[in-house]
């Protein structure tokens, strides 16, 4: 696969990465409008940086777009004559719909909308993908990708918004809950590396537990709550401090504040 990722930022990088480990294309554009920045990745054989998205779109198939927002009508402007039937568009834009992508492309184009995560860089993103009409004729090329660098689902556009709070905004609210665990465990006697190892491992086997069982949490944690015993104290003074519901309210804050951004 011939792919270029229009705007190498945080998580263009991320994507570049996740490709270059798995190994998973044929030719790989990065583009930047200051290429100083990611110049060492040309040190991989068939990366080409440059700040020429239109060199980068003649040259490859797949087009992931990882700009912010307010850059994506211009670079689109920029390359939409180049556009032919061999091109795929993913655009990774946060609250960029698909009828603006459309209205500057023309419905003609396979389009998709994908909002992956930054784990995408070791092959573990949670990507939710939706598309155009005559996207869905591609879409098995976009999933083909994510899925080899993570969990894929096709949802509804409407859905875009909330997957991007969930899983893209997800990272840095697990993130959070692993420093607050680390933070813990110095305090219990360990010293902050032990206690981040202690900390990342324990959420990796939490989650692995889920989703090679595909059990609900709470069948779970009734086989680690011993009656009277210390996990269920601790767990009910969370709770009691407000734990589920403070992530709860935060990922509203963070959905409200989403549609508020899209809106402008
Ligand atoms: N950072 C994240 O975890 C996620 C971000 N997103 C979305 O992905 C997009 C990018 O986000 P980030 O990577 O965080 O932003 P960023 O600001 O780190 O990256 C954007 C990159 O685009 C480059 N750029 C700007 N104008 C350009 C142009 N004309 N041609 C080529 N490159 C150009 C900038 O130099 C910058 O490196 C945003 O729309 C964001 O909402 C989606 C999911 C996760
Ligand atoms: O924080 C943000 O607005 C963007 C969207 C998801 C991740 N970063």
């Amino acid at each position: 696969m011939k792919i270029a990722i229009i705007g190498a930022g945080n998580l263009g990088k991320s994507i570049a990465k996740g490709l270059i480990v798995n190994n998973a294309f044929t030719t790989l554009y990065l583009t930047k409008r200051n290429t100083e920045a990611i110049k060492s990745y040309e040190e991989y054989s068939k990366v080409t940086v440059t700040s020429d998205n239109q060199e980068a779109v003649k040259n490859s198939d797949i087009l992931i777009f990882a700009v912010q927002p307010q850059q994506l009508e211009r670079i689109l402007e920029e390359i939409k004559d180049l556009l032919t039937d061999k091109h795929v568009l993913i655009s990774t834009i946060t609250g960029f719909k698909i009828d603006r992508i459309e209205a500057i492309v023309g419905k003609d184009q396979f389009i998709i909308r994908a909002m992956p995560n930054t784990a995408i860089a070791v092959g573990k993103s949670m990507t939710c993908m939706c598309s155009n009409e005559k996207g869905e004729k591609r879409i098995a090329i976009a999933e083909a990708i994510f899925n080899r660098l993570g969990t894929s689902i096709i949802i509804k556009e409407n859905k875009m918004q909330a997957a991007t709070v969930i899983c893209a905004s997800g990272i840095a609210f697990w993130m959070r809950l692993i420093r607050a665990t680390t933070q813990g465990a110095v305090q219990l006697g360990f010293d902050a590396k032990d206690a981040q190892q202690l900390a990342m491992n324990t959420c990796l086997g939490a989650a692995s537990l889920l989703v090679e069982s595909g059990k609900h949490p709470e069948e779970e944690i009734d086989k680690v709550t011993t009656p009277k015993g210390c996990t269920i104290e601790g767990l009910n003074e969370m709770e009691h401090n407000g734990l589920s519901s403070s992530l709860i309210k935060g990922l509203q804050a963070s959905f409200k504040k989403i549609n508020n951004i899209s809106e402008q």
